[in-house]
C-alpha cells in the first residue's frame, strides 16, 4: 500500500532519487564502532550502514520551526518490521509517524482502533540506514527497531520524513525547555518580591545561563517518562504474545510437569549462551537484550540453582507460575523450542519491568539526593531549609537515642571500643565475612561483641536483630561525617591552576551503546574504539594519578608513630581513590596508546608522578610517584565483564606505598567496579569486594576493608558503604572504621574518634564539566612553561584529547581515528620486524609473590632535567 502522506508536496520537494543522498545524510562519525575488527569483511559491512545525522538548520529556520505551529505532515503506511527475537523473519506492520513519534500497529484497522503494538520517539533514537537493503534501524538505547521499505522510493521518503520529524521533535523539546526556564525565572521574579524568599531568589536568578545549563544537565540525565510508558506498552504486547505461546504449548502437549533434570538442562543450555551470545544476536531486534545472569534468578530456586551474580538477585517468579511454564516430559523438539521462547520472552518481560522500576527509583533517588544535599533547598525557601535541617537533626537524635538504648553494654563508648574489642573479636575473627553479598558484617562486629559478651556462644546471630543495628551504625557514621567540615580544594591548596575547563561536556545520551557493547561482548573494552563523545578528556594513566588526590593521608601516615593508626590512614587513602567515581559515570577515559606518558608535578602537594602505557595487549598502565613522605606505584590492567545491564571492571595489579620514616611497604589489591545500568542515562558506579592491606616489611598488622555491595531490594542506607578493621598479628581488631566511599570515613577507635577522610567539595557546575573534581581539571592543563619540558609522548600533547577538551568533538573524533590508526601501523611494523615494544621508563619484574610487575627504571626525571626531552628522540605517537 502506498503511504498516505497528508502533505506530500513538502516531502516531494525534498525527496531524492535512489542514488541521491537525502538531506542530513552524513557518514557516521562512529559507524566504526559497529565493528572494530580490522577484517575487510567487517569493514565492508560497516560501509553499508550509515548513521543519520540531524538535519542542520540555520538559526532563522529553527526560529521558524519553533513558532510555526504547523507540525510536519503525518506519514503513514505499511513497512516490513523484523520480528521480535527469538522469532525470525519480517512481517508487515502499519506505521504512523506523527509529531516525532513513530507508532505501529498490526494493520491499518488496528491502527484506526488505536490498537498499538509499539511506539518510539524518533528524536531520541539513533537512526542508521542501509540504502542498498532499504533498511532503517532506530536505536533508542532500550529498543532497536529494524524496519525495511518495500521500494527505494518508499525508503527515501521514510528516511526523509523521519529526519524531519526528529528535527521537529528536538526543537519542540528545546522550546518546552526554554518555556520552562522562562517560567522558572518568572517565578523567581515573583519570589524576589517576597521578603522571605529574597535571599534564595538572588542566588538562583544571578546566573540564568548556569541555571539553564543545570536544568538541561538534569534533563539530559533524566529518562524520558515516555520511555517508561513505551516500555510498559511493550510489556503488554509481550504479555499477549506470551499468552499465545503458552496456549500453543498447551495444545502441543497435555501440560505434564517437567522433571527437574529436564528443566535444569534447558536452564544450562540458556546459561551457556549467556556467556558469549553469538554475533548474530549481537543486535537483536526489539528489546535487544541478551539474557543476563541476573534474570535467571527469576526461575524458581527450587527448580534451578539460582545463579544471580554477586547477590544482585531479582525476586523469583512464584513456583506456581514456574511449574506452569515447565516443559513437558515428552518434550518434542517443537515444544522444547516453544518452551525456550517462553522463557526468553518472560525474561525479557522481567527485564523491561525491572528497567522501568529502576528508572523510576533512580529518579526518586536523584530527587532525594538533590534534596538532602541542599541543592534543591537552596532554590526553595529559607524556612523550608531550616525546617528540613531541624527535622534531620531530630531524626538523627532519635536514632542516636535508639543506639544507646539498644546497647546492652552500659559502659561508655570509649571503654567498649578499647577494651571489649581486643578481647572479643578473636572469636568473631574466625568468621570471615563473605564480602560481596553481605551488607554489613563490619557493623555487625560491634553488635557481635555485645551479643557474645552477653551470652550467645552459639556463634549464630539473629538476623533480624542484626540488621537494625547495622543501619544504626551506618547512620552514626553518616551523622559523624556530616558534622565534619568539607574543604574546598582550591581553598585548601591555593594554586595558580585553572579552575574550570574551556568547554562544557558534550551530550552523549544519543549514542547507541547497545550495539557497541553487544557487538563487543567478550572483548577487552579498552581496546574497542568508541566515538569520542563517550570520552572524558583524561586518560587511564591520569585516572591512576587521580588516586593521589588525597595524598595528604600518606603524609599523615608518615608522621604517625603508632603502626595501627598508621594503617588506618593508609586504608583511608586506599578508599579515597574511589571518591571521585560518584560523579564520573557518563564518560569513559581515553585509552592511552602504547608508549604514551603522563607526568604530574605537584609542588603544592610535594609529589611528582609519572605514568606510561607499557603494554597494549593486554593494556597495562604503570605509574610511580615520589614525595618526601611516600613512594606510590602500581601497574593496572582491567578485565571487563558485560552482563547485559551492568559492566563489571575487574582490576588486576597491586597498589604499593612505602613510607620512608618507618620503612613500611604496604601493598593492596583493588575491588571490582561495576557500571550499573550501563546502557541508560541512569548509570551509576558501585565498588564491591574486599581489600587486604599488608605491610610487606613488617607483619605487625594487616587491614581488611569491605566495599559493601548494596542490596537490590533493600533500603539504600548502605549504598556505597565501606567498613574496615585493622588487625594485630593474632587477628584481634585494634581499630575499626567505616563510612561511605563517596562521603567519607570515620574511625571511632582512635583515641580521638574522628573523620579521617572526607571528599573535597566538587567545583562549581561540575556536572557541566564531566563531573571532574578540581584535581582532575588541572591534570590536562598545558601551561606555556610546561610545554617545552614535556616529552612528546605526554598526554597533554595528544591532539584528540585536547580537541575534545576544547569542545571540538567532530575534529576530536577524526583525530582519534588517526591516532589509533597510527598505533595500528606502528604495531604492524614492529611485528613485521619481529620486534617488541620496550617501554621507556618502566621495566618488567617479578615480585615476591611471583606476580609480573612494572617498576620505574628511574630515568624519567633525570632525562627531563638533563638533557631535556626535547633534546632526545622520542616516539612519534600522533
Ligand atoms: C561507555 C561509557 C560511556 C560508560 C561509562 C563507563 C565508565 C563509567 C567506566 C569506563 C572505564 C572505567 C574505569 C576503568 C578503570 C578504573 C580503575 C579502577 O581501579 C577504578 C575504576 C576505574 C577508574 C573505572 C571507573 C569506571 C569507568 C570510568
Amino acid at each position: 500500500m502506498e503511504p498516505n502522506v497528508s502533505s506530500l508536496d513538502r516531502i516531494k520537494s525534498r525527496m531524492c532519487g535512489p542514488d541521491q543522498t537525502p538531506a542530513g545524510w552524513h557518514r557516521p562519525a562512529h559507524s566504526r564502532s559497529r565493528s572494530t575488527s580490522s577484517s575487510s569483511h567487517s569493514r565492508q559491512k560497516v560501509k553499508v550502514w550509515e548513521v543519520m545525522e540531524d538535519l542542520r538548520m540555520d538559526k532563522s529556520a529553527s526560529e521558524e520551526t519553533r513558532h510555526d505551529v504547523s507540525y510536519p505532515s503525518i506519514c503513514e503506511g505499511y513497512l516490513m518490521k523484523k520480528r521480535k527475537w527469538p522469532l525470525k523473519g519480517w512481517h508487515k506492520r502499519y506505521f504512523v509517524l506523527e509529531k516525532g513519534i513513530l507508532r505501529y500497529s498490526k494493520n491499518q484497522y488496528d491502527n484506526s482502533k488505536g490498537k498499538l503494538r509499539g511506539s518510539v520517539d524518533v528524536s531520541l533514537a539513533v537512526m542508521s540506514v542501509n540504502k542498498k537493503a532499504r533498511r532503517i534501524d532506530l536505536d533508542t538505547g532500550h529498543i532497536l527497531y529494524h524496519i525495511m521499505a518495500k521500494s527505494h522510493d518508499l525508503f527515501y521518503m521514510w528516511v526523509n520524513k523521519l529526519s524531519i520529524h526528529r528535527m521537529y521533535k528536538r526543537n519542540e523539546v528545546a522550546f518546552i525547555h526554554n518555556g520552562f526556564l522562562q517560567a522558572l525565572s518568572q517565578d523567581r521574579n515573583t519570589a524576589q518580591r517576597k521578603n522571605s524568599m529574597q535571599e534564595t531568589a538572588k542566588i538562583s536568578s544571578a546566573n540564568p545561563e548556569i541555571n539553564e545549563a543545570k536544568v538541561s544537565a538534569w534533563l539530559q540525565q533524566t529518562q524520558d517518562p515516555d520511555n517508561c510508558t513505551q516500555e510498559l506498552n511493550r510489556c503488554q504486547t509481550d504479555l499477549s504474545d506470551l499468552k499465545l505461546l503458552v496456549q500453543k504449548l498447551h495444545s502441543l502437549d497435555s501440560g505434564q510437569a517437567a522433571n527437574n533434570g529436564e528443566l535444569q538442562r534447558i536452564h544450562s543450555m540458556q546459561n551457556l549462551s549467556l556467556e558469549k551470545p553469538k554475533k548474530k544476536y549481537g543486535k537483536i531486534w526489539g528489546h535487544n537484550r541478551t539474557l543476563s545472569r541476573d534474570t535467571l534468578g527469576m526461575f524458581s530456586s527450587k527448580h534451578l540453582s539460582a545463579s544471580s551474580h554477586l547477590g544482585t538477585s531479582v525476586p523469583s517468579i512464584p513456583d506456581s507460575i514456574s511449574s506452569q511454564l515447565a516443559p513437558p516430559v515428552s518434550s518434542s523438539f517443537e515444544s522444547q523450542k516453544l518452551f525456550q521462547d517462553i522463557c526468553t520472552m518472560s525474561q525479557r518481560l522481567q527485564m523491561s519491568l525491572s528497567a522501568v522500576h529502576e528508572a523510576l527509583s533512580q529518579e526518586y533517588h536523584r530527587i532525594q539526593e538533590a534534596w538532602t544535599s541542599g541543592e534543591l533547598r537552596q532554590n526553595t525557601s529559607v524556612q523550608i531549609n531550616n525546617l528540613c535541617t531541624t527535622l534531620t537533626e531530630l531524626d538523627m537524635q532519635s536514632h542516636q537515642t535508639q543506639i544507646h538504648s539498644r546497647s546492652e553494654c552500659s559502659d561508655s563508648e570509649e571503654s567498649f571500643h578499647t577494651v571489649t574489642l581486643r578481647k572479643s573479636v578473636r572469636r568473631s575473627s574466625s568468621f570471615t565475612p563473605s564480602v560481596a553479598d553481605s551488607t554489613a558484617e563490619y557493623f555487625d562486629a560491634c553488635n557481635d561483641i555485645h551479643r557474645t559478651e552477653a551470652s550467645d556462644e552459639s556463634g549464630l546471630s539473629d538476623a533480624s536483630s542484626a540488621s537494625e543495628p547495622d543501619e544504626d551504625r551506618a547512620w552514626k557514621y553518616r551523622a559523624s561525617l556530616s558534622k565534619a567540615p568539607t574543604k574546598l580544594r582550591q581553598g585548601q591548596w591555593s594554586t595558580s591552576r585553572r579552575t574550570s575547563l574551556l568547554a562544557t561536556c558534550p551530550d552523549n545520551s544519543h549514542v547507541g551503546l547497545i550495539s557497541i557493547l553487544y557487538n563487543n561482548i567478550g572483548k577487552d573494552l579498552s581496546l574497542v574504539s568508541m566515538p569520542v563523545v563517550l570520552n572524558e578528556p583524561v586518560n587511564l594513566i591520569q585516572r591512576l594519578c587521580e588516586e593521589l588526590e588525597y595524598s595528604e593521608l600518606l603524609d599523615t601516615a608518615n608522621e604517625t608513630d603508632d603502626p595501627y593508626q598508621r594503617m588506618v590512614y593508609i586504608a583511608a587513602f586506599a578508599i579515597s581513590g574511589y571518591g571521585t567515581a560518584q560523579y564520573r559515570n557518563r564518560y569513559k577515559p581515553f585509552n592511552p596508546v602504547l608508549g604514551e606518558t603522563f607526568e604530574c608535578v605537584r609542588e603544592d602537594r610535594g609529589f611528582r608522578y609519572i605514568g606510561e602505557q607499557v603494554s597494549h595487549h593486554p593494556p597495562i598502565s604503570a605509574c610511580h610517584a615520589v614525595s618526601e613522605n611516600f613512594c606510590f606505584w602500581q601497574d593496572q590492567r582491567w578485565r571487563n565483564r558485560f552482563w547485559g545491564k551492568s559492566l563489571e571492571i575487574i582490576p588486576t595489579g597491586m597498589v604499593n606505598v612505602t613510607l620512608p620514616k618507618y620503612g613500611d611497604h604496604y601493598e593492596w589489591n583493588k575491588v571490582v567496579t561495576c557500571v550499573q545500568n550501563v546502557l541508560s542515562q541512569q548509570r551509576y558506579l558501585e565498588h564491591y569486594g574486599e581489600v587486604v592491606i599488608r605491610n610487606l616489611n613488617n607483619s605487625l598488622c594487616t587491614c581488611n576493608i569491605t566495599f559493601v555491595k548494596s542490596r537490590y531490594w533493600g533500603s539504600d542506607t548502605n549504598k556505597n558503604a565501606v567498613q574496615g578493621q585493622v588487625l594485630d598479628q593474632s587477628g584481634n581488631v585494634v581499630h575499626r572504621f567505616g563510612g561511605f566511599w563517596h562521603e567519607g570515613i570515620f574511625c571511632d577507635t582512635l583515641p580521638n574518634p574522628q573523620c579521617i577522610w572526607k571528599p573535597h567539595l566538587q567545583p562549581k557546575d561540575y556536572n557541566l564539566y564531566y563531573g571532574f573534581s578540581s584535581f582532575a581539571m588541572e591534570m590536562n592543563e598545558l601551561t606555556p612553561d610546561l610545554t617545552p619540558l614535556l616529552p612528546l609522548t605526554d598526554t597533554r600533547l595528544r591532539p584528540d584529547q585536547r580537541l575534545l577538551e576544547e569542545g571540538e568533538v567532530k575534529e576530536a573524533d577524526k583525530k582519534k581515528d588517526e591516532v589509533e590508526e597510527k598505533q595500528r601501523a606502528r604495531r604492524k611494523l614492529l611485528a613485521k620486524k619481529g620486534e617488541e615494544h620496550i617501554p621507556r621508563f618502566f621495566r618488567k619484574s617479578v615480585d615476591d609473590a611471583g606476580r609480573e610487575v612494572w617498576l620505574t627504571n628511574g630515568t624519567y626525571w633525570k632525562l627531563r632535567e638533563n638533557p631535556g626531552f626535547r633534546k632526545i628522540k622520542t616516539l612519534e605517537l600522533w
